[in-house]
């Protein structure tokens, strides 16, 4: 029996309610057979796309209205946390339903405290929100000082937002006991609601969105896991990606993962924090590993034939 740690990409899940319904009923068989399998699971996911939509949605209508006022990320992510872990719970406890098995879903708002010295405050790189053309991107950067875009891994321009490191994850206990009570825990969504605590020990949001990446291998570690499957758009992390010489790999040891991120072959902001969280949770404890792998061929990752796997080395997988 393994405890699997599953991130989800906030893109995979598409752009709309029901787009993002599909996706998990079509994402759900594959995590409820892990758990016929016997092993355990815990569900985390991104929140880019969803993020961006909600901290927009209250930006333009607090521009025609005076009774909508505008609402902070953190704020954004909790709510994000909220829609996402619902249809996450609706589509496990359907196929659970399905097949008959008794588990229980929840879905835990989750706070991560983030140091406010983190350097990431000063430097903006995590895309969030919708794609723009680089036209519209110019348009709206001069048209709202403050506002950071860049170019998102060939498929457009997107708001950019601070992102610092997770340092520590409140709710660890509570994630704990709902696993020993044979529930399927969903927690860290979109990283964590990003929180500083203050000299008397209160914790605050701050403006910033969690990588869920990163977010995924803090829980990962915190929760004593044995693997990390990161699921996104692409079969497989590549060299070369979007080129004609693009390259698919099927596993990494340490030492090329962390070489190949240094010679920039993954984009920031996108594939780069996959394979650095990765890299982090295979080299937390002897036999960790993590997949790299499309929602489609998740099952196929999960019996070895599709995917990234990243490992701390020979025997490791
Ligand atoms: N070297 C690479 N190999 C594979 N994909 C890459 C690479 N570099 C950038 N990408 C892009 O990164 C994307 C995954 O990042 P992103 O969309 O941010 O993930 P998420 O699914 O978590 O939202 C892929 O769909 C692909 O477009
Ligand atoms: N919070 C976060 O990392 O979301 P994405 O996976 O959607 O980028």
């Amino acid at each position: 029996m393994s405890r699997i740690v599953i991130a989800l990409g906030g893109n995979a899940l598409g752009d709309t309610p029901a787009e993002q319904r599909d996706r998990i009923a079509a994402a759900a068989p594959s995590l409820v057979g892990l758990i016929a399998q016997g092993h355990e699971i815990i569900v985390t996911h991104g929140n880019g796309p969803q993020v961006g939509a909600i901290n927009l949605a209250f930006d333009l209508a607090s521009a025609h209205s005076d009774r909508i006022v505008p609402v902070p990320l953190p704020e954004c992510t909790a709510m994000s946390q909220g829609y996402i872990g619902y249809h996450l719970q609706q589509g496990i406890l359907a196929e659970l339903h399905r097949v008959g098995m008794p588990w229980h879903v929840a879905t835990v708002v989750t706070q991560v405290i983030v140091d406010p010295d983190d350097p990431a405050f000063d430097h903006p790189v995590k895309p969030i929100g919708a794609f723009y053309d680089q036209a519209t991107a110019r348009e709206r950067m001069a048209a709202e000082p403050g506002l950071a875009m860049v170019e998102d891994s060939g498929r457009g321009w997107r708001r950019v937002v601070p992102s610092p490191r997770p340092v520590e994850i409140v709710e660890r206990e509570s994630i704990l006991n709902l696993l020993d009570h044979e529930f399927i825990v969903i927690a860290c969504g979109g990283g964590g609601v990003p929180v500083v605590r203050d000299s008397g020990g209160d914790l605050h949001g701050v403006p910033a969105v969690i990588d869920k990446d990163f977010a995924a291998a803090a829980l990962a570690e915190a929760v004593g896991a044995d693997v990390l499957f990161i699921l996104t758009a692409v079969d497989r992390v590549s060299t070369g990606f979007g080129t004609p010489e693009q390259r698919d790999l099927d596993e990494l040891d340490l030492d090329t993962a962390r070489a190949l991120a240094a010679a920039g072959q993954f984009g920031a902001g996108s594939m780069l924090p996959k394979v650095e969280a990765a890299v982090q949770f295979a080299a937390s404890g002897p036999g960790r590993r993590a997949v790299i792998c499309s929602l489609e061929q998740a099952p196929q990752a999960m019996q070895g034939r599709s995917g990234t796997v990243i490992h701390g080395g020979a025997g490791a997988v």
